[in-house]
């Protein structure tokens, strides 16, 4: 019928694109993760496949390696144009320290993306237990998350616009933040992506979905 608004469903609504950032890291497991949710994933190294992203994730990894390697591939200010101009993002471990505003014990003159107002501390639980698994309750889904940490940053502060979605519920850590979100931003400082449970990728598809 003419002049009869037809109802368009963006594509992002159904079957989002998501890219993995895919210069170093954990890249595979996030694109399975992705996929089994019923979203599009998409490896991203260039410009053009960023361009291309309904959201992005970022996976673990060395987070100094991968801002080096963000330049290199002329990826790092296009990486902060789509964040500032409202690209979902979710981040973990060091794809947190990434979206991460600020570092502590981060290398010298250490890169991120940025747009995350938070302070992380960069392998923040040291040395002698340096990678762990707990269970942690996830603010938004009922049953605790199996969370992996390997050599994991903690959010040592965050600004008053961001959600705190988890903390370390046990051992010396205890009551450290370890997930977070910020409108379309969210992180974890641990490994969601390892093992079968869905859920937090889940979380950030129904955001970008949302978006
Ligand atoms: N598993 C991880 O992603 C570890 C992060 C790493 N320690 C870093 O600083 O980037």
């Amino acid at each position: 019928m003419i002049g009869e608004p037809t109802a368009v469903l963006g594509s992002a609504s159904v079957n989002p694109t998501i890219g993995v950032l895919a210069l170093q890291g954990d890249v595979r497991e996030h694109l399975a993760a992705l996929r089994s949710l019923g979203a599009d994933p998409i490896s991203v190294r260039r410009p053009g496949e960023l361009a291309a992203c309904d959201g992005l994730v970022i996976p673990g990894g060395e987070s100094t390696t991968m801002a080096k390697l963000a330049t290199i591939f002329d990826l790092l200010e296009p990486l902060r144009d789509a964040v500032r101009a409202g690209l979902p993002a979710f981040g973990t471990c060091a794809g947190m320290i990434m979206l991460a505003d600020r570092i502590e014990d981060g290398a010298a003159g250490q890169e991120t993306i940025g747009g995350l107002h938070i302070t992380v501390r960069r392998n923040a639980f040291g040395r002698q237990v340096d990678s762990f698994e707990e269970d942690i309750h996830v603010d938004g889904l009922a049953d605790p998350v199996r969370a992996v940490f390997i050599r994991a940053p903690w959010v040592e502060a965050v600004d008053g616009d961001v959600e705190v979605l988890a903390r370390v519920e046990d051992g010396p850590a205890a009551g450290r933040i370890v997930a977070v979100r910020q409108g379309p931003l969210m992180a974890t400082s641990f490994h969601p992506e390892v093992g079968s449970d869905d859920r937090v990728h889940g979380m950030f598809v129904d955001l970008v979905r949302s978006a």
